[in-house]
């Protein structure tokens, strides 16, 4: 098939998949709205009582201010005539007015469409009741308006028509530019909603990398973008009015000097001018509205879209624990460490529990240490609570009873005091102190080069550099961008290998004196486990304390200790050779498992 027909047919699938998607955005909108139907059907019909009534006060008012048309031979009865002519227009104008007033309050109609995420929510809601109204409303002043104008005077209606198009022209290509900076703004509320969201689903990346007044900062800079949009757009929308406004009165003018000529050459009656140019008012201020209408009438259909996508989301709930235990963001008091004296990190009769299920006691009484230029392993079954101890070895927790302790080196004449790692350690070095790469490193839609710095934001490109090579992340010397590749929502655009290395290379950079690795060779193929005994070995000539959750036997050959967890509480310890000896103990049934 020719290139040009499969390019069309490409064009025809995605237009109608376009489609598809408005109709069914349309379809729940209108359902919804069913569920109200008999209070929004009253106030469609109110509506038009009440626009009705208001289109016959002009007419009124062209009566009272015409009344040769009520006049009779004698002067009494002329007067007389008037008087009752005015009597009658100020009763008629009592009833319209209360008729009008009742009609209008009664097409007040709430609808029932939940309340998610309030602004969306609110144009949804005003697109099957204000934006309905609206447009019903400038719909009948159109229709009434031209009917009345036609039946005063056909030949004015004439005028009308050859200025309308004009005015309608220069007001649609107003309304279009509007809409683009509209649009422009949208997506950047868009952006501003993704990044708060990637930044929330990755908080305790954020946290345990220390970069909340970053990314607070960030995010300032992406409001401001939005503000400014905001008074571009809220400009534009001026100048539109403005545009609209001028044109339409200049046209009103013109229709009200060439009825003034009818008036002079008595093709027609004052009154029936005042009427003529009030209804042509009307007739400017309905198309008006029901241009402005059919633009909110889009505008509530891409919110819906938004709305129905996000209802239909799954909620995420992972972070509740972190978000409640969130500390203020702003720099902690607590006095700075000298990473450089601490030689030991333990954990200390820990018990834990996470919020959302405090009867689940994950960590019993588990206590445990790791010192500088050791490589532990962490080995137990699903579920016992390997990745909590990284949590909570990340800062990203605290135990409910027990301590994570820090102890630095001793010297001959003094034995100083532990740290407590919670209370003690400011974040910024908690930082330099233990980082954690879990087994899926959070990645944030950036590029490479920025992602492996979010750990130490000052870092110089030769140290990132340095810091790929020991976590062996060739692959990005094959990628066009090199550096600078964008790896996409949650690193979507890389392979889980991958991803794991960035985090591995993100974790050397902060070059901490304990690292934990969980799982970090889960989705790497041979070569990362290669490059996984570089960065053990690498570890203890560099006196850094290596934790290794892994269930990979060959992983275990290289280390000092291994610890054994069996639901949440550390039932072996030791070197793989003592804790093969042991033949019923929990090592020797888990290695049965184990790769
Ligand atoms: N955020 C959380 N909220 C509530 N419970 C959790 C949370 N995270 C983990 N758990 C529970 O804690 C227990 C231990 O989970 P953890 O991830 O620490 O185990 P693990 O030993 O690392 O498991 P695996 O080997 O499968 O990675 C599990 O029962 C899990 O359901």
């Amino acid at each position: 098939m020719a290139p040009k027909i499969l390019a069309d047919e490409k064009k025809k699938s995605s237009s109608k998949k376009k489609n598809d998607a408005a109709k069914e955005n349309n379809n729940k909108i209108w359902s919804e709205a069913r569920k109200e139907i008999i209070p929004l059907s009253v106030g469609a019909i109110a509506l038009v009582a009440s626009s009705s009534v208001n289109q016959a006060v002009p007419r009124l008012m062209g009566v009272l201010m015409d009344p040769s048309k009520s006049s009779t031979s004698s002067a009494s009865n002329t007067t007389c005539s008037n008087n009752t002519t005015e009597r009658q227009f100020v009763i008629q104008i009592l009833w319209l007015s209360l008729a009008g007033g009742t009609a209008t309050i009664s097409s007040f109609s709430p609808a029932a469409i939940g309340v998610i995420l309030k602004d969306d929510v609110d144009t949804v809601a005003n697109t099957v009741t204000n934006t309905l109204a609206n447009l019903l409303r400038s719909s009948s002043s159109v229709i009434f308006g031209t009917y009345n104008m036609l039946c005063i005077n056909p030949q004015l209606v004439g005028l009308s028509v050859v200025v309308a198009p004009v005015v309608g022209t220069l007001a649609f290509m107003t309304r279009k530019y509007l809409k683009k900076i509209v649009t422009k703004q949208q997506q950047a509320a868009i952006q501003s909603a993704s990044f708060v969201e990637e930044r929330l689903n990755h908080i305790a990346m954020v946290k345990t990398s220390n970069r909340e007044l970053d990314e607070v900062e960030k995010y300032s800079q992406i409001q401001d973008d939005c503000v400014e949009l905001g008074q571009k757009a809220s400009l534009a929308s001026g100048l539109s009015m403005g545009i609209m406004f001028g044109l339409s009165s200049t046209a009103f003018c013109g229709i009200l000097l060439a009825g003034r000529r009818a008036v002079q050459a008595q093709k027609m009656t004052t009154g029936q001018l005042t009427s003529f140019g009030t209804y042509s008012f009307m007739l400017a201020l309905g198309t008006a509205g029901i241009v402005k209408a059919l633009g909110e009438y889009g505008k509530g259909m891409q919110c819906a879209a938004r709305l129905y996508n996000l209802i239909h989301a799954d909620a995420k709930d992972e972070n509740q624990q972190i978000h409640s235990e969130k500390e203020e963001i702003k720099e902690d008091d607590r006095r700075p460490v000298d990473t450089d004296l601490v030689h030991k990190i333990s954990v200390e009769n820990v018990t834990f529990s996470y919020k959302a299920d405090p009867s689940n006691v994950i960590l019993k009484d588990l206590s445990f240490n790791l010192s500088r230029g050791e490589v532990v392993a962490l080995v137990g079954a699903n579920g016992s609570g390997k990745s909590t101890i990284a949590s909570l070895l990340a800062g990203m927790y605290r135990p409910q009873s027990g301590e994570i302790s820090l102890y630095p080196n001793s010297t001959a004449d003094d034995t100083p005091q532990p740290l407590s790692y919670a209370r003690d350690v400011n974040r910024r070095d908690q930082v330099n102190l233990v980082q954690v790469v879990p087994q899926a490193p959070a990645l944030f839609n950036m590029t490479i080069l920025d992602n492996i710095r979010y750990s130490r934001s000052d870092a110089s490109e030769e140290d990132v550099i340095t810091a790929m090579k020991s976590a062996n992340c060739t692959f990005v010397s094959t990628l066009d961008d090199g550096l600078d590749y964008l790896v996409g929502r949650n690193g979507i655009r890389l392979s889980g290998g991958q991803r794991q290395r960035i985090g591995l290379a993100r974790a050397f950079l902060a070059d901490p004196v304990f690292l934990v690795l969980d799982e970090p060779t889960s989705a790497m193929d041979v070569e990362g486990e290669t490059a996984l005994k570089d960065t053990m070995k690498a570890c203890r000539s560099s006196n850094r304390g290596l934790l290794v959750i892994t269930h990979k036997a060959k992983t275990l050959e290289y280390c000092d200790r291994i610890l054994v967890l069996h639901d949440g509480k550390l039932v072996q310890e030791g070197t793989m050779e003592d804790l093969q000896k042991d033949k019923d103990g929990e090592f020797v049934a888990l290695m049965s498992d184990l790769e």
